[in-house]
């Protein structure tokens, strides 16, 4: 059996929140943010071990929050992006050889499903590199500044072809050690998740797709906390085991 590392990646500031303090810190239906996404991976089956990647301000609160799970092995602080935050993370299992898969998880997505950490890791049996997604309900568009320089529609791609990513983005070690080490060496590196370092820097490398759920939303601004408290309710309405979580 591989042994399968999740790094709950914290190391955000909420800017777009405004809180005043990390979004993962807020409270949701009780418990911080960040501990109902810590919760899920260390009552998923597949995951070995947990790392917490903090916002190097706030150490001591993810510490506190972490220490009823004992799955969780190490709170390391994080970077001033999230694709360092990430790298911190690698770096933090490199330096501990054992583990063969590592998933990213935004701890902004406290309502991961049990299915979706499950069909994750079950995708790199066969996969170096997976994330989860799902469709779009909307149409969306390229955007470009037209003759005016006011921004303007520039392509729309087929919807059918369109996904939204979530996480966890989940990956064999050795593929994502080789992905950084290249888009590390790269001065132009911009990136907003995972899955697009790897088919940026290995281009012959598939990355899958597994489906998400469209609860597994990214709290991020101002509103979002109470859609997940609904979502909380509901999924408990439907019950343990059901819905997925
Ligand atoms: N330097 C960073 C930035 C982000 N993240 C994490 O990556 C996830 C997705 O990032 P995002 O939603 O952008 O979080 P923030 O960076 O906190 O939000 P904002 O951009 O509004 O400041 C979050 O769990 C966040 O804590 C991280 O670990 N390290
Ligand atoms: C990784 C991600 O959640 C996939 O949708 C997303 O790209 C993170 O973006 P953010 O700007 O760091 O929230």
């Amino acid at each position: 059996m591989p042994h399968v590392t999740a790094a709950v990646l914290a190391g955000g500031a909420g800017t777009r929140m405004g809180a005043g303090v990390p979004k993962q810190l807020l409270p949701l239906a009780g418990r911080p943010v960040l501990e109902h996404a810590v919760a899920a991976f260390q009552d998923a089956p597949e995951v070995d071990e947990v790392l917490v990647v903090m916002a190097p301000d706030h150490l001591h609160e993810a510490e506190r929050i972490t220490a009823p799970f004992p799955k969780v092995t190490a709170v390391l602080p994080g970077g001033s992006t999230r694709t360092d935050s990430s790298v911190a993370a690698l770096r933090a299992v490199d330096a501990r050889p054992g583990s063969d898969l590592l998933l990213l998880h935004d701890a902004a997505r406290p309502l991961v499903a049990r299915s979706t950490v499950a069909a994750a890791v079950a995708a790199l049996e066969h996969a170096g590199a997976v994330g989860v997604a799902v469709p779009s309900s909307d149409t969306v568009v390229r955007v470009a500044p037209g003759a005016d320089g006011a921004e303007a529609i520039a392509e729309v791609p087929p919807r059918a072809e369109l996904r939204r990513m979530q996480t966890p983005q989940g990956f064999r070690l050795e593929v994502l050690r080789r992905a950084y080490a290249a888009a590390l060496a790269d001065p132009d590196l911009v990136a907003t998740d995972d899955c697009g370092v790897v088919l940026r820097y290995l281009p012959g490398e598939p990355v899958h797709i597994v489906a998400g759920t469209e609860a597994n939303i990214k709290v991020t601004h101002p509103g979002d906390v109470e859609v997940a408290e609904a979502l909380l309710r509901r999924e408990a309405g439907r019950g343990a085991g059901e819905g997925g979580r």
